[in-house]
């Protein structure tokens, strides 16, 4: 199906949409025009306003202004619940279905087959066949939903909604943790969808994909409305421009700098030689240096995060050495990292990178602490110090020390484990 003609009526028309969080703008009177059968990315940076627009326009939280139609009909959802019934639906990066449950029962729950009050497993199990069989999936539907990929548990929550007849599909950063393989799969099914007539919102940071799916893009910027676009025709500079706000000289003249890095002889910051963990991660090398961003790249399951772990010391290596500024030593935990400089971001940010209930400044607190050993708590007046340097230092928005993380935009709430390895850090 091609792009729905930019004339079409909208099948989901926001308009205005308005929210504040205390004294903070989140979403300053946002639009957002999606068509039937058509795949609109909404982008913009960290803290741009993306999840709060969901949120607000699906009712899982009261907007201030604004209004929501769909199909020329004005809605007022008041939870994730209405909005469904409505026909907008939304699948999160982390899928919220019950993993210890079968796949059927996952795609029927709530509304399971009956008969004299006992569940028809049988033709449970023969509809969710049939159901992801319309998507292209042939699997076993009595296994635990634990058991399959992220990928897989994706397309079974888009299922449930699609099935639940959502005729609005909001993927928010759906792609986030599959692989080039498992994104492949997921495509084919927002393009089934598509040709269904389906809208989808789609969330993503990844720019190469908005231009493999997306038919048009909406572009927020400090919870404002930067402005809509065919994806057709748009250059990435003009798209990368209009996230970020700066001018295309601006992006340009940075690349000399990454040049000159890249021909950086001088002794490497830190290094990894035949480092590595029977049965963890094959034996690697790693070169550091200063002012360099290194990528680990690979498929799902290729040891990415592993790698990170070892270097980390939050997994020990049994072979190998670490040398940092030309002097070998020994990273055998993340107390050892941290002493010679080296932060981390884990992949599993509430659980492993912030304490979600305490706020901001503790939790920039609480990663010094942990450098400068229990015995010799920080001074109240330092502590504030040093977190409204953090706060500066790292682009924390809101810069509001006394904010509960958890209540922060994902990426800017992961920036806050970064003081851990404060030295300042060297790697991280
Ligand atoms: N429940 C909340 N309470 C207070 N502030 C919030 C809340 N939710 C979001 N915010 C703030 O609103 C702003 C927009 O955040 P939002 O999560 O919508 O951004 P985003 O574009 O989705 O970012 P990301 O790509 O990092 O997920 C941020 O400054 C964030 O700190």
């Amino acid at each position: 199906m091609d792009t729905p003609r930019a004339d079409a009526p909208p099948l989901l028309d926001i308009r205005g949409l308005t929210k504040s969080f205390a004294a903070q703008r989140a979403l300053d009177g946002v639009d957002l025009t999606l068509r039937a059968g058509e795949i609109h990315a909404l982008l913009g940076e960290n803290g741009a306003g993306k999840s709060t627009l969901i949120k607000a326009a699906t009712g899982i939280i009261a907007r201030d202004a604004g209004t929501i139609r769909l199909d020329g009909r004005e809605i007022d959802p008041k939870s994730g619940a209405e909005a469904v019934a409505t026909g907008i639906a939304t699948v999160y990066q982390e899928v919220n279905l019950l993993p210890n449950l079968s796949v059927a029962e996952n795609l029927y729950l709530g509304r399971q087959p009956t008969r004299f009050g006992l569940v028809r497993s049988a033709e449970m199990r023969r509809n969710a066949r049939a159901l992801l069989a319309g998507f292209g999936l042939d699997i076993d539907v009595a296994a635990p939903l634990a058991d399959y990929s992220v990928a897989i548990q994706h397309i079974c929550a888009i299922a449930r909604s699609v099935d639940l007849s959502a005729r609005v599909l909001i993927l928010d950063e759906p792609t986030a943790s599959l692989d080039v393989h498992e994104v492949e799969i997921l495509f084919r099914v927002m393009r089934e969808l598509k040709s269904r007539g389906i809208g989808i919102v789609f969330v993503t940071h990844f720019l190469d994909q908005v231009y493999a799916i997306c038919d048009r893009i909406t572009v927020l910027r400090n919870g404002r409305l930067v402005g809509e676009r065919p994806v057709a025709g748009l250059p990435k500079l003009e798209l990368v421009r209009m996230m970020l706000g700066r001018e295309l000289a601006e992006v340009e003249t940075r690349r000399p700098e990454r040049d000159a890095v890249a021909a950086d002889t001088s002794m490497p910051l830190a290094r990894f030689d035949a480092f590595g963990r029977s049965r963890y991660v094959e034996p690697f090398e790693l070169v550091l240096r200063r002012g360099t961003v290194v990528g680990l790249a690979g498929l799902l399951g290729s040891g990415r995060t592993e790698t990170a772990r070892l270097v980390f010391g939050a997994e020990a290596a049994d072979c190998g050495t670490a040398t940092v500024d030309g002097t070998t030593v020994r990273i055998g935990s993340p107390r050892d990292a941290v002493r010679h400089g080296f932060g981390f971001c884990p992949e599993e940010r509430k659980t492993e990178g912030i304490v979600a209930e305490l706020t901001v400044r503790e939790n920039i607190v609480l990663a010094l602490q942990a450098r400068r050993g229990w015995t010799r708590p920080l001074p109240r007046r330092e502590q504030d110090e040093i977190t409204a340097r953090f706060i500066r230092l790292l682009d924390i928005r809101p810069a509001d020390p006394d904010r509960p993380i958890g209540l922060l935009s994902g990426a800017t709430s992961r920036r806050c484990c970064l003081p851990a390895g404060w030295r300042p850090i060297r790697a991280c």
